[in-house]
């Protein structure tokens, strides 16, 4: 039982392909992420599922059955959006029950039982005579949920629901959803352009970019084996340091002129770079002489500190974490060296870590 994207388009007029050839397998009761850089076709790709903008080619459909031309209210899902979309004349109690009333389905009784048991669950009970004007951006955000909540939808879609909230309560709203989702057992299509919201509550995660997708997996996948040079760099912060490297001898590469790694695979003779999580570089203090970097600015958050710094071929510029008793202070000229846990990535982006075809040359 699952919900199948089967080579998804769609264009709006004659304008260029904002989503091309989308695939990807949803799961029933998975929370799924769909994240993106803005502008990337994510909110076009929700809108589509749910049946409120038209797909231009290829298939949608739920349990085996196509859905591409059925009525939003004929799908069996609920959606919460970015903005709310709370009615501002009726209090959180009707706002929650709308849906269900519209429906005319559900009988008195039930509508009650559902309405106060969502409301009890997003910790709403209290407020249930409010009007949206008279709530805070988290409060008006948990009516949506409750909406949601309420709904007997086995599907729920949410585009950006925390954009609007700072960053404390994104945090503990993301926890909610999360909680929330586990408990209800629903299947989650979740909207995002933050890969942290997408990695930290995903089972899976579908990353969008140029209007293709670059990688559908889990979050230990997308993390550790990026398909391509932009899903490395959209995840992780600071971003992942993308390098040049050539070949020198068998199993040794040089990074950037700077400095040598000895890995353990083949590697590829012509132009490639290599992609260094700023865990994996190391450094160290050292005279003038010796220095291949210096440091242009220094971040503490705590626990850490993340080191700016200009290496000394190209002006390429790299971030490194280190603890936050290494001594390092601006313009300090320091030896940089990495690890051998890196990525490899070819002319086109692609990454070929552990590629069969050079392991098999
Ligand atoms: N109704 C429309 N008519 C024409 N073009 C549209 C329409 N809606 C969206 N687009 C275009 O489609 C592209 C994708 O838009 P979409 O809103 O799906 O992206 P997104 O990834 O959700 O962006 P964001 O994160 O900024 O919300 C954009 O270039 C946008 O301008």
């Amino acid at each position: 039982m699952s919900t199948v994207l089967k080579n998804v388009c769609k264009q709006y007029d004659s304008e260029k392909m904002v989503l091309n050839d989308v695939s990807a397998e949803i799961q029933t009761g998975e929370f799924f992420v769909i994240v993106g850089p803005s502008g990337c076709g994510k909110s076009t790709l929700l809108r589509m599922i749910a049946g409120l903008t038209q797909i231009s080619d290829g298939e949608i459909s739920v349990d085996d059955k196509v859905i591409n031309d059925l009525a939003p209210k004929d799908r069996n899902l609920t959606m919460v959006f970015q903005s709310y979309a709370l009615f501002p004349f009726l209090n959180v109690w009707d706002n929650v029950a709308f849906g269900l009333k519209a429906r005319k389905k559900t009988s008195q009784a039930d509508i009650e039982n559902r309405v106060n048991e969502a409301l009890r669950m997003v910790n709403l009970e209290e407020l249930k005579d409010r009007k949206p004007r008279e709530l805070s951006g988290g409060q008006r955000q948990r009516v949506a949920l409750a909406r949601a909540v309420a709904s007997d939808a086995k599907i729920c879609l949410m585009d950006e629901p925390l954009s609007n909230l700072d960053a404390q309560l994104r945090i503990k709203m993301r926890q909610e959803i999360y909680a929330l989702q586990r408990k209800l057992g629903i299947t989650l299509i979740y909207v995002t352009h933050d890969q942290v919201e997408a990695m930290t509550m995903a089972d899976h995660i579908m990353v969008l970019n140029d209007s293709r997708v670059q990688q559908v997996g889990t979050p230990t996948d997308i993390y550790k084996h990026p398909a391509n040079e932009f899903v490395a760099s959209f995840f992780g912060v600071p971003p992942i340091n993308i390098l040049p490297a050539v070949k020198t001898s068998n199993g040794v590469i040089n990074v950037n002129g700077d400095f040598e790694i000895t890995i353990d695979q083949p590697v590829p003779v012509d132009n490639f770079t290599v992609g260094i999580r700023p865990t994996e570089l190391i450094i160290e203090k050292t005279d003038e002489l010796s220095a291949n970097a210096s440091i242009k600015t220094i971040e503490y958050l705590g626990d850490e500190k993340i080191i700016y710094a200009k290496m000394s071929n190209n002006n390429v510029e790299i971030a490194v974490i280190v603890t936050s008793d290494a001594d390092f202070k601006a313009y300090d000229t320091i030896n940089v060296s990495a690890t051998n846990n890196i990525l490899l990535f070819n002319s086109d982006g692609v990454n070929i870590t552990k590629a069969e075809d050079l392991i098999n040359a």
